[in-house]
């Protein structure tokens, strides 16, 4: 089912997977698979074509034909674009989570997605950032990784985040979005948020990016990936 060696990094919001799987695609020199950005494009696209995300086949349809390409700039930015426009900035917003979280539960649109997200996978080998990456992607994936921290952390992660970027966020109002997106996330009937049962769990609560992105290094030098 594997064309290449993957390590999958699972977990929930703000954990750290996006900053944690560029270090490690850079250092590997492998591929990189942004699954989060599948479903938040999917959003996106919806609010585009008018389609409500209510509506569970209009949204399966949006996502089985989306037209989007991952584009690397030269200053390594990576650039999302739908029918060729640029929706990079706009599915990073927090509406752009919601929306992703909310299209995300719908069964139909997994299915429409996984074969895609499949593709990646191709030699030397694919880094997958997402929450089910481990369990339904790649199942088979040589290394698992589950990164979490303290829903408060996390929600300080990501106002810092968004501030820096402009927007204008309230943290008890991130606060209360993160913990409404781990419950949806976890509790969905396809693909909930939980740990493969052969992942590495990291909690980074207390510990720095650089001290997360040591230990997975160990882990991966341990499994002879590098
Ligand atoms: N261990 C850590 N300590 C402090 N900040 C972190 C840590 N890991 C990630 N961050 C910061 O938190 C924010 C969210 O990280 P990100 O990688 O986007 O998380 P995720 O992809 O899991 O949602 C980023 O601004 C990142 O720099
Ligand atoms: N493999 C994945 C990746 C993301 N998602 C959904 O898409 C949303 C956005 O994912 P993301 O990884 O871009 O979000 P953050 O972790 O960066 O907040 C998540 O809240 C999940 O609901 C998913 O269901 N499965």
């Amino acid at each position: 089912m594997q064309d290449a060696p993957v390590i999958a990094v699972d977990g929930p919001s703000g954990a750290g997977k996006g900053t944690i799987s560029h270090l490690l695609a850079d250092r590997l020199g492998w591929h990189f698979l942004d699954s989060g950005a599948l479903y938040r494009v999917t959003g996106q696209a919806c609010l585009i074509e008018g389609v409500s995300w209510d509506d569970h086949p209009a949204v399966t349809e949006v996502a089985r034909h989306l037209d989007v390409s991952f584009t690397y700039a030269e200053s390594g930015e990576v650039l999302v674009a739908y029918k060729g426009a640029d929706v990079s900035a706009v599915i990073r917003t927090e509406e752009g989570g919601r929306g992703a979280s909310t299209v995300a539960a719908i069964p139909a649109v997994r299915d429409a997605l996984l074969a895609r997200q499949r593709e990646f996978c191709r030699p030397p080998g694919l880094v997958a950032d997402g929450r089910d990456m481990g369990t339904v992607v790649f199942p088979a994936a040589d290394l698992k990784f589950f990164l979490t921290a303290s829903a408060e952390e996390r929600a300080e992660r990501r106002f810092k985040q968004l501030i820096s970027k402009g927007e204008s966020v309230s943290l008890p109002r991130l606060l209360e979005d993160i913990q409404e997106r781990d419950a949806r996330d976890s509790t969905r009937s396809v693909s909930p948020l939980v740990p493969a049962e052969d992942a590495i769990v990291i909690d980074s609560t207390t510990t720095t990016i650089e001290q997360v992105f040591d230990q997975v290094m160990l882990e991966v030098a341990r499994k002879g990936l590098y």
